[in-house]
């Protein structure tokens, strides 16, 4: 089986100090994260759990840089996001940042190769696309399928499809929303098993936002919020199945501030 280059080292992929985002919604003003500080390693696999609502989603959208932070810094790779123009902003994270979404956000009707190739096309890197599609496709378990469309691809290879499209401009930091969340629990299983090897193989940092303890798991460290705050965190060693970090995940939720 291919191996692909580990990127270069990052000190700190994720700093996050003091964030606050709000939304309007109508009349009112939703302050969907409040004051985050929030760090995360080179080479750490990081799961953010919470209930809905609580900001998960939001908190991984200002690390990618997609949502601008009304207050506070994050900075991917010692970089200020809100130090970057727009324009600087998107370059910045289609070469820095890998990102997976729960609905896989293929274009139905590109093979799953041109999917896959699509980051470099955009970036003006086709060339380096043939060089690095085979081995990628080959470690996904994808080259059977390259030239489907995603409507003759199961959901698993979807994502996989997503995760190598994600990977193929050799990115330090993976960030991934509720990437299981339309699979079935045996397919969930093999994308968290596959994130985990991209950590441990390839010192990609990965942080992966999930309501399923399933998933957290997999991660060596959760950071759980509540109504837009960390409310703490905790390392999986700690609780290494997937029903002794709900019992704890559970506890911490209950007894932290209402
Ligand atoms: N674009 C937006 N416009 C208005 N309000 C928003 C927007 N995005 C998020 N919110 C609000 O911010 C709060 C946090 O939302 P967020 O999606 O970050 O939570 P979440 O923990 O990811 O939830 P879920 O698990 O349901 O996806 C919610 O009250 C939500 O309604």
């Amino acid at each position: 089986m291919a191996t692909l280059t580990a990127p270069p080292a990052l000190q700190t992929p994720v700093r996050a100090d003091n964030v606050t985002k709000r939304f309007r919604q109508g009349e009112a003003v939703v302050e969907a994260i409040k004051g985050v500080s929030l760090t995360v390693h080179d080479g750490e696999f990081v799961a953010i759990m919470g209930a809905s609502g609580s900001g998960k989603s939001t908190l991984l959208h200002t690390m990618a840089g997609l949502t601008r932070p009304d207050e506070g810094r994050m900075a991917i790779a010692d970089t200020d996001l809100s130090s970057l123009s727009d324009a600087k902003l998107t370059r910045f994270r289609r070469r820095k940042i890998g990102l997976v979404f729960q609905a896989f956000n293929l274009i139905p009707t590109l093979t799953a190769e041109e999917n896959v190739t699509l980051p470099l096309m955009t970036d003006g890197r086709g060339s380096q696309a043939a060089e690095r599609l085979d081995p990628l496709l080959d470690r996904l378990g994808l080259t059977p399928r390259r030239r489907h469309r995603p409507d003759a691809m199961s959901g698993g290879e979807q994502q996989r499809v997503a995760i190598a499209r994600a990977l193929i401009t050799d990115p330090a930091l993976v960030l991934a929303d509720e990437p299981t969340g339309s699979l079935d629990s045996v397919t969930g299983q093999t994308i968290c098993r596959l994130l985990k090897e991209l950590c441990e193989e390839q010192k990609r940092t990965i942080v992966v936002v999930t309501h399923e303890p399933s998933v957290a798991v997999w991660a060596s460290r959760v950071v759980v919020m509540k109504d837009g705050r960390v409310l703490t965190e905790f390392r999986t060693a700690d609780f290494p199945t997937a029903e002794l970090l709900t019992a704890h995940y559970q506890h911490v939720v209950n007894a932290g501030p209402a």
